[in-house]
C-alpha cells in the first residue's frame, strides 16, 4: 500500500497554497452545448480535458460528478478514469461525488472501487450516504484511514427535500444530529495528533438556519465541511458565513455551473474559479 499522508493533512496544505474553494466538474448536456461540444462520449472527454488544463495545479479540490459520465456507459466510466487519473499525476485533489451507500459488505466493494490504490476509479475522497446506517460505511471510513483518503457524509444536503429524512428527530436528536455526530467520533483519534480527520460532511450552503435550529455544532467535527449550493443553487458567500460562523476555517464552498459556464476558454474559467470565493 502506498504510503500516503492521511487526507485531512493533504487538504489543508493543498487550501492553503490555494484557497478553499471546490471545483465541480458537472458535465451537464446544456454546459456540452454551450461550450460548442456534441453531447457524446467524445464531447465529454473534450470537456473534461479542457477541466483538467483549466483547474489542475490551479484550485486545491476538484469534485467530479459522476452521474454526468455515468450516463454514457462504459464510455463515460472510461472518460471519467482518465480524467481522475490526469488530476492524480497533476496532485489536484479529486472529490468523487458519487453518493455511494449500502449494507457493509457491499459498502466495502465500493470502497474498494474507488478507495483503493491502484484502483482506476480512485479518488482521493467519495461523497458517501449514511442512510442504511453511519455504521455502514465502516467499510470505506477505514479504506480511506488507511490508504489516506477520505470520505464526505452527507448531512445536511443542499436540497429542499432532504429535510425531510436529515431534520426528523426523536427524543436523541435528529438524523441529521446523529450522523454529525458519526463523523465526529470518526475524527477523534486526528485531533488528538492534531490534525484535520478524513471524514468530512456535506452541509449544503443553502440550508439557512438548519443546523442551529436543530442544536447541531459543526465547529466539533474536526473534518471538512463541504459546501455544495453556492453559485447556481443561490448561495453567496455571506450565505456560507453566516451559516458556518466559526467553523468557517474547515469550509470547502462548491459550485460547479457557476464556475463551468464561464468555459470554455481557459483563462475565463480560471478568473470564475479565481473569483468565486472572496476570501475570509
Ligand atoms: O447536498 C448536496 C450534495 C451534492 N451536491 C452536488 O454538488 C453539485 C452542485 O452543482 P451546482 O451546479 O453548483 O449547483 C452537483 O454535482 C450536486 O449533485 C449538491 O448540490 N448538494
Amino acid at each position: 500500500m502506498m504510503q500516503r499522508a492521511p487526507f485531512g493533512v493533504r487538504l489543508a496544505e493543498a487550501t492553503a497554497t490555494l484557497g478553499p474553494l471546490c471545483v465541480g466538474i458537472d458535465p451537464h448536456p446544456e454546459l456540452l452545448r454551450a461550450w460548442g461540444l456534441p453531447v457524446d462520449p467524445d464531447g465529454l472527454r473534450r470537456f473534461a480535458r479542457t477541466c483538467v488544463e483549466a483547474f489542475a495545479g490551479h484550485v486545491a479540490l476538484v469534485k467530479p460528478q459522476s452521474a454526468f459520465f455515468e450516463e454514457y456507459g462504459s464510455a463515460g466510466i472510461q472518460v471519467l478514469e482518465e480524467t481522475l487519473a490526469a488530476f492524480r499525476v497533476s496532485g489536484t485533489l479529486t472529490l468523487l461525488d458519487v453518493k455511494r451507500g449500502d449494507i457493509g459488505s457491499t459498502m466495502a466493494g465500493y470502497a474498494r472501487a474507488y478507495l483503493a490504490d491502484g484502483s482506476p476509479l480512485a479518488a482521493d475522497a467519495i461523497t458517501v450516504s449514511p442512510y442504511l446506517g453511519f455504521g455502514s460505511l465502516a467499510p470505506a471510513i477505514a479504506l480511506a484511514g488507511q490508504t489516506g483518503r477520505g470520505v464526505f457524509v452527507l448531512a445536511l444536503t443542499s436540497n429542499p427535500e432532504g429535510a425531510q429524512v436529515q431534520h426528523a428527530r426523536d427524543d436523541q436528536g435528529s438524523v441529521a444530529g446523529a450522523v454529525v455526530a458519526g463523523a465526529r467520533e470518526a475524527n477523534a483519534a486526528a485531533l488528538s495528533e492534531g490534525h484535520l480527520g478524513h471524514v468530512g460532511l456535506v452541509v449544503g450552503a443553502t440550508i439557512g438556519s438548519a443546523a442551529t435550529d436543530l442544536g447541531i455544532d459543526l465547529t466539533t467535527v474536526n473534518g471538512p465541511l463541504l459546501a455544495p449550493g453556492f453559485g447556481a443553487q443561490g448561495a453567496d458567500a455571506a450565505a456560507i458565513r453566516r451559516l458556518f460562523g466559526a467553523a468557517l476555517p474547515a469550509v470547502l464552498p462548491s459550485s460547479s455551473r457557476e464556475v463551468l459556464g464561464a468555459g470554455p476558454d481557459l483563462r475565463d474559467l480560471r478568473a470564475a474559479a479565481y473569483g468565486a470565493w472572496p476570501g475570509e
